[in-house]
């Protein structure tokens, strides 16, 4: 019988070689390294590296070996281009820095659009994120509200990136490619909706629901409960109270904010409707220039990559690599090219950060666009 003790010996004996190979193939990358920080060549060589996996895969044995090897040269490939892209940062031409860091952004005497109407969670978002001394606005759509800041009418715009129970709204990760704006800042929101009628209607006098799309997702099993009801999508949540106060049906009702009802003079006809009591809205803060505070400690990029196989795997090896903690991953697909995606990753960092800089230099070398959305 093999003896496990004598084979794993063995083994230590290859790797004890590996290591020492793997240390003298980094020190001759690093030599490379230099070469390319005088040279200004990329460091990323597809055409070398495709030539390098084909020789591998010749010189190893049967398919499984064939693979095995090429997988390895590739794993060791991208270590050799992180180590050089760190050597780029320390010692290479300083990148034009396009963020500029601020102690902290202006809160008060501000001017801040927000999508909906007063008493829209947005409004409350907006509420919560700046002080008591600004001057704001709202219009009808999220694109409205980029609009504003686009062109410098607002300061700030604030908007619903995503919902603890109905995910993400979509819409926004699309315009955030569209306008050429950046994430400041967040608001974490919590949403309690309430059932709201006319202050004459009772529950059974209900058949029709106004809600915005996410509203209606947020309290599915209620209305679940309540088939016969007509549903209804509408802009935004204060927007399905407003019309109900408008309308004077007392069939009608709007899945709400209790702020909004207050507002609109209706009644609480349900409360607790949000099956999931953890409900909570992100909203982010779009300013018109790139800015970020200094303690700032979470990145927002946007990136497109090659369609072939693990390019995906690579971009986010960046991460590990520089040891940056991912909180989120999200794809959106890109108009007009047909089941290709673009991606929206969030992780933990500073822009000031070297493992920061090393990974967003090799992931903007590594993809065919990439933008860095925000850090706050
Ligand atoms: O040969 C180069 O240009 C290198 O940078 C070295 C190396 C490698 O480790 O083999 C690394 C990155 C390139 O994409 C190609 C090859």
């Amino acid at each position: 019988m093999t003896d496990l003790q004598e084979c794993r010996r063995k083994i230590d004996e290859i790797d004890n070689q590996m290591v020492e190979l793997f240390e003298k193939r980094m020190k001759v990358c690093e030599e490379v390294a230099e070469y390319k920080i005088h040279t200004g060549k990329k460091v990323l060589d597809p055409e070398r590296e495709h030539a390098k996996l084909e020789e591998i895969r010749k010189k190893a044995h049967g398919e499984f070996n064939e693979l095995g090897a090429q997988e390895l040269f590739q794993q060791i490939m991208a270590i050799s281009r992180k180590r050089q892209y760190q050597l780029l940062t320390e010692h290479g031409p300083k990148e034009e820095e396009d963020f500029q860091m601020v102690e902290e952004l202006p809160r008060n005497n501000v001017t801040v659009v927000f999508q909906g109407v007063e008493g829209a969670y947005s409004y409350g978002a907006m509420r919560a994120y700046f002080e008591e001394d600004i001057k704001s606005y709202h219009v009808k759509l999220f694109r409205d509200a980029m609009e504003e800041v686009a062109a410098g009418r607002a300061d700030y715009a604030v908007l619903p990136i995503e919902n603890s129970t109905a995910g993400i709204v979509a819409d926004i990760y699309d315009l955030l490619t569209e306008y050429n704006l950046f994430i400041v800042g967040e608001q974490v929101l919590k949403v309690e909706h309430v059932l709201l009628g006319l202050p004459e209607a009772e529950l059974s006098d209900i058949s029709c629901v106004y809600s915005h799309p996410q509203g209606l997702a947020q309290c599915k099993e209620y209305l679940e409960e309540h088939r016969s009801w007509k549903q209804t999508a509408v802009s935004n949540t204060a927007a399905a109270a407003k019309k109900v106060s408008e309308e004077k049906d007392r069939t009608h009702a709007a899945i709400a904010s209790r702020d909004a009802g207050e507002f609109y003079n209706l009644k609480v006809l349900a409360e607790n409707i949000c099956k999931n009591d953890s409900n909570v809205t992100r909203f982010i803060i779009l300013a018109k220039k790139p800015v970020y505070e200094n303690n700032s400690s979470k990145i927002s990029v946007c990136f497109e990559a090659r369609h072939e196989s693990g390019t995906l795997y690579n971009v986010l090896s960046h991460m590990i690599y520089n040891g940056l903690n991912m909180t989120k991953i999200e794809s959106r697909p890109i108009p007009g090219k047909t089941w290709e995606y673009r991606f929206f990753v969030d992780f933990e960092g500073n822009l000031r950060d070297s493992a920061v800089k090393n990974a967003l230099r090799g992931m903007e070398a590594e993809t065919s666009y990439l933008k860095i959305l925000g850090n706050y």
